[in-house]
């Protein structure tokens, strides 16, 4: 069986990939993905200057998955648009993405520009979800805003992108944003980033999990896998079908994997069990996937891809 996937002209011998924001901080983490059995990674979304994040503890590990209130930490996008201009360099047979996440408007563009401007050859992921910034509403949330920011964006950009969601959770909400996505030129969507604004608490003391905001964040892992799987359905029914969808959430196995690209996915992200787990986790989940197409009598991922099936 094969892994084999693509988004047009960009090959991937492996469907899966790190979540933008798990063990992709630093050139060592970076690496560490590369030399896994992932067939590609994405960097932490970058702002244009270096930032702290939020205060910790702001990140924890749940019963069936994670909360996280990191406040966009990351090494600034230099830092990471340098990591990528070597890779490619060094790896020229292997794209990869590059994650950004702005904070406003004018920054989005400036950062827009400088790799628009630059030799990066990969596929760029603007982050329109981010929901633990305190004070920033994130954009996926606000259609008018995302209408603004693609608009503006692609008057000028023309290197391979693509959009990172929130997830939605209305039909309304699908078609709305749907709309507005195939207006512009994307390469893929992915869906979803983690479930924004849960609370968990600790028995013990009674007391939120993470600092930051009141104990607030974002849930991944478990919890996500239904809606990671209707949102992804849910685009792949409504997007041109030259976008192609990436889909993230509640992966723990190789049949999260398939359900995902059942519903529709060209590539699949791994958040969570990617940070319980290590990167050792591709290794797993390549091997399960591999097994579940074996049991259904599937070669390649085309075989089976958006081939999800309803009860008539
Ligand atoms: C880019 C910020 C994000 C963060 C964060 O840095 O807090 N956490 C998420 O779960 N998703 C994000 O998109």
């Amino acid at each position: 069986t094969d892994l084999h996937t693509s988004i047009d002209e960009f090959q991937f011998d492996n469907v899966f990939m790190n979540a933008s924001g798990v063990r992709c901080y630093t050139k060592d983490e970076l690496d560490e993905l590369a030399e896994s059995d992932a067939g590609t990674l994405v960097t932490k979304s970058a702002t244009q200057a270096k930032r702290l994040g939020n205060p910790s503890p702001r990140y924890a590990r749940l019963e069936l998955g994670s909360i996280n209130s990191m406040g966009l930490p990351n090494e600034g996008l230099e830092y990471y648009l340098d990591y990528a201009l070597s890779f490619q360099k060094a790896h020229p047979d292997k794209p990869i993405f590059l994650s950004v996440a702005s904070l406003s408007m004018e920054e989005n563009l400036a950062m827009a520009h400088t790799i628009e401007d630059s030799d990066f050859n990969g596929l760029v992921e603007f982050n329109l979800s981010c929901p633990n910034v305190p004070g920033k509403p994130q954009t996926g949330y606000d259609f008018d805003r995302t209408q603004e920011v693609l608009t503006n964006l692609f008057s000028f950009f023309t290197k391979p992108a693509g959009v990172k969601l929130p997830p939605y959770f209305d039909l309304a909400q699908f078609d709305q944003m749907a709309a507005i996505l195939n207006q512009f030129p994307l390469k893929f969507v992915n869906s979803i980033n983690s479930l924004g604004n849960g609370l968990m608490i600790d028995p013990e003391t009674d007391t939120a999990l993470i600092k930051p905001k009141g104990g607030f964040g974002g849930i991944g892992g478990a919890y996500a896998k239904p809606i990671a799987l209707a949102n992804v359905r849910a685009f792949a029914q409504r997007l041109d079908p030259k976008i192609r969808l990436i889909g993230t959430g509640g992966v723990t196995n190789g049949r999260d994997a398939y359900d995902l690209i059942l519903a529709g996915a060209s590539l699949v992200q791994v958040g969570t069990l990617l940070q319980e787990e290590g990167p050792a986790a591709f290794t797993r989940l390549t091997r399960e996937l591999r097994a579940v197409m074996q049991t259904k009598g599937y070669n390649a991922i085309s075989d089976f891809k958006g081939q999800l099936k309803v009860l008539s």
